[in-house]
């Protein structure tokens, strides 16, 4: 093989832009780092051939033609940054079939393929590397895969969305609306083509999936996340959270014990003195637990052109370091174990903030109260503020660590009392307790 390493490219958008700048623009580092192997890009497929695109590609390199991707002798590498799952698929088991390499930015993709492309990769002795499709910039896989290899992981709390988190930042820092912050997060290149996979937590879900599997070989299936995105989320809940002490966030957690897997994407409560607190705007951090390690925290840009194309060109310098040893072989032992056992409702303890509208009347607070009691379950806090202009109250408390299946019944009994107008939202709160007054102001009695 000559030094020379054919690459061929599918797509050219944000991500794909961004490949195109950091290979013109670190030359230098990148042949330093690969032994002094160059790159050169070969073909490039995209949709629109007569689209104005930024960047120095010559045209005549682009097509809409796969095959002539996938079929080039002369291409010893594809890097797949179109997005999508079944054509992605199909190219990519084709790129496979074809002795190619495979760089690849899709959680779409390896959340539902990945154990099957991985298995096929390794069959044909390719590689197959996807450090951008989790966490964008931040070199998260390879964490978990390498720098973490020793350890045993129990728990995984992350911020992995960057258009939520983006989203989430506005509206409770320059009070945005959802809106305003979700067309800021489209403009920037940070949403997905279809933005609902971001806000309704599946891209999340999706990239918690893959974490789950190299964190704990775990193999847990998309619609066996635990799943609420961010629609329902309102400026009020915000605000509220706020004056306790708690910054909201999407956050995706996988955790296990010997009860088995619980893998969760949900809006969460966190004390706004805890690090994941303070990441903003498109910005994405991973808390690992190990159990000799301890907490470690991976921090840095989850999306966006440059960030994501980092971790895309560090893969493709991967492969070519191991096209040169003469090593490439997919790491299968990292595809998931058979026998994953997920926890059930009942054994997915937490603590809850449930937030409600009560009418301040006489004997109110004790039958709220009561329904707690009569679910074995007590409180860290509760506070109640007067609402103006009503004979409402707004009553929020923090429960002690609950299971899933017992917040249900609750929030039903909750809702069933006569002195409750509306439960108006519940979020799980993570990441240790606040310094919240207890019991303040309380006019119900
Ligand atoms: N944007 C981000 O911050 C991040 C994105 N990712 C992932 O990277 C991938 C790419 O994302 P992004 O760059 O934002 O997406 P874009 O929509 O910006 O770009 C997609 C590119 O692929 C081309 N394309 C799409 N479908 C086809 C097709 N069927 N045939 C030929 N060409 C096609 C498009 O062509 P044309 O230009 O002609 O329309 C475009 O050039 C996705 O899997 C995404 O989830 C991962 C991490 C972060
Ligand atoms: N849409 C995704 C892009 C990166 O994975 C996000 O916002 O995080
Ligand atoms: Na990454």
């Amino acid at each position: 093989m000559s030094d020379k390493i054919g690459i061929g490219l599918l797509g050219l958008g944000t991500v794909g832009s961004g490949i195109i700048h950091i290979l013109e623009h670190h030359k230098k580092e990148l042949m330093a780092k690969t032994g002094a192997a160059d790159v050169d890009i070969r073909r490039v497929l995209v949709r629109d051939l007569e689209k104005q695109r930024d960047g120095h590609v010559n045209r005549d390199l682009y097509t809409t033609r796969a095959e002539e991707v996938l079929e080039d002798p002369n291409i010893d590498l594809v890097v797949e940054v179109m997005g999508g799952v079944e054509e992605a698929r199909q190219y990519i088991e084709k790129a496979l079939k074809n002795r190619k390499h495979i760089v690849t930015a899709n959680k779409d993709l390896m959340a539902l393929h990945g154990d099957e492309l991985l298995a096929l990769a390794d069959r044909q002795n390719c590689e197959l590397l996807y450090e951008a499709s989790v966490a964008g910039g931040i070199p998260i896989l390879r964490s978990l895969t390498e720098g973490l290899a020793s350890d045993r992981i129990t728990k995984m709390i992350g911020i992995v969305n960057g258009t939520t988190n983006y989203m989430l930042t506005k509206m409770t820092q320059e009070e945005l609306s959802y809106d305003e912050a979700l067309q800021q997060a489209q403009e920037l290149g940070f949403a997905e083509s279809d933005p609902t996979a971001d806000v309704e937590g599946l891209d999340a879900a999706r990239k918690m999936v893959i974490l789950a599997r190299l964190g704990f070989y775990a193999s847990v299936q998309l619609d066996e996340v635990h799943l609420k995105g961010m629609t329902a989320v309102t400026a009020e809940d915000i605000a509220f959270g706020q004056q306790l002490g708690y910054t909201l966030k999407l956050i995706g957690l996988a955790e296990r014990n010997e009860e088995g897997v619980e893998v969760s994407v949900e809006p969460v409560f966190i004390p706004d003195s805890h690090p994941l607190a303070s990441v903003h705007d498109e910005y994405n951090a991973v808390y690992v637990y190990g159990e000799a390690v301890g907490e470690t925290m991976f921090y840095g840009p989850g999306a966006g052109s440059l960030p994501t194309a980092t971790a895309v060109v560090s893969d493709v310098v991967s492969v070519i370091r191991q096209i040169r040893l003469g090593t490439a072989k997919a790491e299968v032992n990292l595809s998931a174990d058979e026998e994953t056992v997920l926890k059930k409702d009942e054994d997915i303890y937490a603590k809850y903030f449930i937030r409600l509208h009560a009418h301040d009347v006489a004997g109110a607070f004790k039958k709220i109260t009561s329904v707690f009691t009569s679910n074995k379950v007590s409180f860290e806090k509760l506070i109640q503020l007067p609402l103006d202009s009503t004979d409402l109250a707004e009553v929020a408390m923090v429960t002690h660590e609950t299971s899933r299946s017992s917040l249900e019944k609750i929030s039903d009994d909750l809702a069933s009392l006569d002195v409750v107008e509306t439960v108006k939202s519940r979020y799980r709160v993570e990441g240790g307790e606040v310094d919240v007054p207890e019991q303040r102001d309380l006019a119900l009695v």
